[in-house]
């Protein structure tokens, strides 16, 4: 099994340690944020929801103490004792005894009509006229609050105290017991209450959150707030919110530039004139509204560091375990890997070490020893086959040595014949163009694939105009050519007939270019071969030995005195007159002609003058048949004329006595002139006669040796 190099890519414990201690890092970090963001934002609606309630309850206490004040106005307005009182006297014991139920009622008083104080608490200011005041103005109609104002007459009037008296008023008009209009009755309630509602309000919680109450009236001026905030004008977006009637907590910033927690509420009713309409504001830093968010934060932040740690290292550990057998399983790869880098072609491998810690390492782990088992035993018999196939290799190494030194000589064996070849070529190409007959190649298909110069100067072509035209039919006379082709077919299918037929000499009548008849003996042979078989042609002109052929056949067959055909030629015509006499129906005559006494002749006159006289003999006799019968020299003083076409046996006799007729003109010879006669016997041939020359000749032999006896006698007789 190949297995790759050890990279330097991290190794498993590595990534599984870093991998889980991540996640658990990464994890206990979420979760860190989501608790913070879901515990600060939980602490920061808790402290805006307590600071709310604290505006409520604020306001909720100033509304009761003007409810309560107007209540008292309204209840004392209506006692039957101060309606009816006609001395102030009475008036102020019943005042000073609802001064006693609320200390913080300042000044209890009633006025006349006309504005001037009629009866008060400890008779502060009776007598004084104050007509001018809001609440005697705004008094007399209806039940009246006012609002928080600074004391200025009664101020002066009152004990000093720590806190500058500032007053809250609520007044109403008194009716005498006919319901008749006779004064206003009002009290003057001190603004300590309102301190003390503070600080009752936030005692259980002041110390713990620092919470501010800030009471603002309705033109910004703060009328109770923490030291140094009061009578100063305050803008911000809860009082904004609280002056338009709306309660609740929001987070914003101070002109201090902190960031502050505010609940806002609104006491009182506008269209109330018993009310008094302030703003509540209740804040508290945001820092330490948040305080026990954030300590609980760093206590998650602490804890969350420790238990991913304490994670991680268990990741780490439990991670390092769960590795062991794959490390185990990986360095054991890693030392084969090594052993296979010493030695690539058969390394001797360490095994692969068992484990059974959990299933899938050991599955893996018995997968990979049987693999490397198979591979260890692949390996043994691949080191059996190496050393088989280096034997092998050295063999065959060896016999391609062979091979090649064979194929080396070989191949100098083939350059030399290649070379033989194409000097045997070169030969063969001076002796085709030098020899002396002509030479055609050709295909199967009569192709022409050689032409040398004796058959360039033969038949008129050049070699470049018939190499690759089958010309070799065009060459031949029409009537050749048809069977020529025939041949040609025949002999290319059959490459053993054709070396049968071939190699033997043939005699043809070719043309040539110019379109003149040429006689040529041709030798034919067939050359077979790999690449196509070859018909070869050596093409000799007979013409010369035609001609010569042809005369001395005819020096053959003619009497060379007479020029008259001789008797073979004589031989040879007779058979074919007999035949042509069968055909035609009509019979034929042969003549048998012999001079008489001729060789006294040549004793006379000499043998050249008796040579003269055969010739004019022949000629007479020549001329006195016609054209189509024969006259022939069949020996010395003999001749033989074959006369054809006979109508009968009378014209036979006929012809004969002409012939001795003309034979019987006088011969003017060289030295003499002289007259002769000749003998003749006549045999006949009729069409139904056997075909029988030498019969024939023998009955026209006696016939003549007949007649010529009876000259002889009749000479005698004479
Ligand atoms: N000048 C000449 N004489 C020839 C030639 N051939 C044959 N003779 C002679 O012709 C003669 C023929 O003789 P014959 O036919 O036997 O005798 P003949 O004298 O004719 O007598 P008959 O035939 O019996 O009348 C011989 O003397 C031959 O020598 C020839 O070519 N030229």
């Amino acid at each position: 099994m190949p297995l790759q190099s050890p990279s330097a890519r991290p190794r498993l414990t590595t990534l599984v340690t870093v991998g889980v201690s991540a996640t658990v890092l990464l994890t206990v970090l979420s979760l860190l944020i989501l608790v913070d963001h879901f515990a600060i934002a939980y602490a920061r609606n808790e402290a805006q929801q307590r600071l709310q309630q604290l505006s409520w309850q604020m306001r909720d206490s100033l509304n009761n103490v003007v409810r309560k004040a107007t209540g008292d106005v309204q209840l004392l307005t209506e006692l039957p004792q101060v309606r009816a009182a006609t001395s102030p006297a009475e008036v102020r014991q019943i005042l000073e005894s609802l001064q006693k139920t609320f200390p913080d009622y300042a000044w209890i008083g009633l006025t006349d009509a006309d504005g001037k104080v009629f009866a008060a608490t400890q008779g502060v200011l009776e007598g004084v006229d104050v007509s001018a005041r809001d609440w005697f103005k705004d008094g007399r109609d209806k039940i009246y609050a006012g609002d928080f104002h600074p004391a200025t007459l009664l101020g002066k009037k009152l004990p000093v105290s720590s806190d500058p008296w500032r007053f809250v008023d609520a007044a109403g008009p008194l009716l005498d017991p006919a319901g008749n209009y006779r004064g206003v009755l009002c009290v003057h309630m001190s603004w300590g209450w309102a301190r003390r509602m503070v600080h009752t309000i936030l005692a259980p919680a002041d110390h713990q959150y620092s919470a501010d109450i800030f009471v603002v009236r309705g033109d910004g001026t703060v009328m109770l707030g923490p030291p140094g905030t009061e009578e100063t004008k305050l803008s911000s977006d809860s009082l904004k919110l609280a002056q338009g009637g709306a309660s609740g907590s929001l987070k914003e910033t101070w002109a201090d530039d902190r960031s502050y927690l505010t609940g806002y509420a609104r006491s009182g009713d506008p269209d109330d004139p018993a009310t008094l309409t302030w703003s509540i504001l209740v804040r508290q830093p945001e820092v330490l509204a948040l305080a026990g968010a954030r300590a609980l934060e760093r206590q998650i932040l602490m804890l969350g560091a420790i238990l991913g740690v304490a994670l991680a290292l268990a990741a780490a550990v439990v991670a390092r375990r769960m590795t062991r057998p794959l490390n185990a399983l990986s360095h054991a790869i890693e030392q084969r890997q090594a052993a296979s880098a010493d030695n690539p072609v058969l390394p001797v491998l360490p095994p692969i070490p068992g484990s059974d810690n959990y299933h899938e390492v050991q599955v893996l782990s018995r997968a990979l020893a049987a693999l490397l088992r198979d591979e260890q035993h692949h390996l043994d018999a691949l080191r059996g086959l190496n050393e088989k196939l280096e034997s092998t290799v050295a063999e065959r190494t060896r016999e391609i040595a062979r091979k090649a030194l064979q194929l080396e000589r070989a191949l100098a064996q083939e350059q030399s014949t290649q070379q033989l070849l194409q000097e045997r070529a070169a030969e063969l190409r001076a002796i085709l163009d030098n020899a002396h007959d002509a030479f055609i190649a050709l295909d199967p298909g009569g192709v022409v694939r050689e032409w040398n110069l004796q058959a360039e100067r033969l038949l008129g072509w050049k070699r470049n105009e018939v190499i690759g035209q089958p010309m070799a039919a065009m060459m031949l006379p029409p009537l050749l050519r048809r069977a020529y082709e025939r041949d040609m077919r025949l002999l290319a299918d059959r490459a053993s007939a054709a070396a049968a037929v071939m190699s033997r000499r043939i005699e043809l009548t070719l043309h040539n270019r110019a379109g003149q008849e040429l006689p040529v003996e041709v030798s034919l042979a067939y050359v077979p071969r790999s690449s196509g078989h070859l018909f070869i042609a050596f093409l000799h002109d007979i013409s010369e030995r035609k001609s010569l052929f042809a005369s001395m056949e005819e020096m053959a067959l003619k009497d060379t005195l007479t020029g008259l055909p001789n008797r073979r030629a004589l031989m040879q015509a007779l058979p074919d007159a007999l035949q042509r006499a069968n055909r035609t129906r009509q019979s034929c005559a042969v003549f048998f002609l012999d001079l008489d006494r001729f060789k006294q002749i040549n004793d006379r006159h000499g043998h050249d003058e008796g040579d003269e006289l055969l010739r004019q003999f022949a000629q007479r006799v020549r001329a006195a048949v016609r054209k189509t019968d024969t006259v022939g020299r069949l020996a010395g003083d003999e001749f033989i004329v074959i006369i054809e076409m006979l109508h009968n046996d009378e014209a036979a006799q006929e012809a004969a006595d002409n012939l001795l007729q003309i034979l019987r003109e006088p011969f003017v010879l060289k030295t003499t002139s002289m007259t002769l006669s000749a003998s003749i016997g006549i045999a006949i041939h009729h069409p139904d006669d056997p075909q029988d020359t030498e019969a024939l000749l023998s009955r026209a032999d006696r016939a003549m040796y007949r007649h010529k006896q009876q000259s002889a006698l009749q000479r005698a007789r004479r």
